[in-house]
């Protein structure tokens, strides 16, 4: 397992876009509106890890709710897992709120599911997998 992407909520993706182009001095490497989540998502590579900005497509978006009430910030992180379903199961026999029925599509050919931060001291955790 390995710390695939950290998750960063933002009010304007063309400015955090910037700003981060800028920090990690380096373009980003995948931009992909995700519509399920309504999000626009802009990619960054970190070494192993990368910088998913995460912006609103609409005010009914979690993440526009998120902005609203806590501001910009840290919004997730999310972990790579073999095999999503499995370490799923696990999770709830261990007593975590998941908060996904079954894996979805999310960004980057990956299938999400999300812990509820409340479980996870305050952190909201994705577990991502590639699909194959
Ligand atoms: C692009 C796809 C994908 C990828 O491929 O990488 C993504 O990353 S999508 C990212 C956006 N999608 C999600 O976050 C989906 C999972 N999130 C949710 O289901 C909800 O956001 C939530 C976590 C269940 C919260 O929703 P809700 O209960 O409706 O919001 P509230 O504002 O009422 O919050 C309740 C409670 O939880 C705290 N909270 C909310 N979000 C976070 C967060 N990201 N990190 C930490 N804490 C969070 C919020 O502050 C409230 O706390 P209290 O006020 O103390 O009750
Ligand atoms: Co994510």
């Amino acid at each position: 397992m390995h710390i695939d992407h950290i998750g960063i909520a933002v009010k304007d993706i063309k400015a955090a876009t910037e700003t981060y182009s800028k920090i990690l001095n380096a373009s980003p490497t995948k931009t992909e509106v995700v519509e399920s989540e309504k999000v626009e998502t802009v990619f960054f590579e970190a070494g192993e890890s990368k910088v998913e900005l995460l912006g609103p497509t609409s005010t009914d978006s979690v993440i526009a709710k998120y902005v609203a009430k806590k501001g910009e910030g840290l919004h997730h992180v999310a972990f790579e897992v073999d095999d999503i379903h499995s370490e799923l199961d696990r999770l709830r026999e261990e007593g975590f709120t998941v908060l996904n029925d079954k894996p979805k599509d999310g960004a980057d050919n990956k299938l999400v599911a999300f812990v509820h931060p409340k479980d996870n001291h305050g952190v909201l955790v994705e577990l991502c997998q590639t699909k194959k």
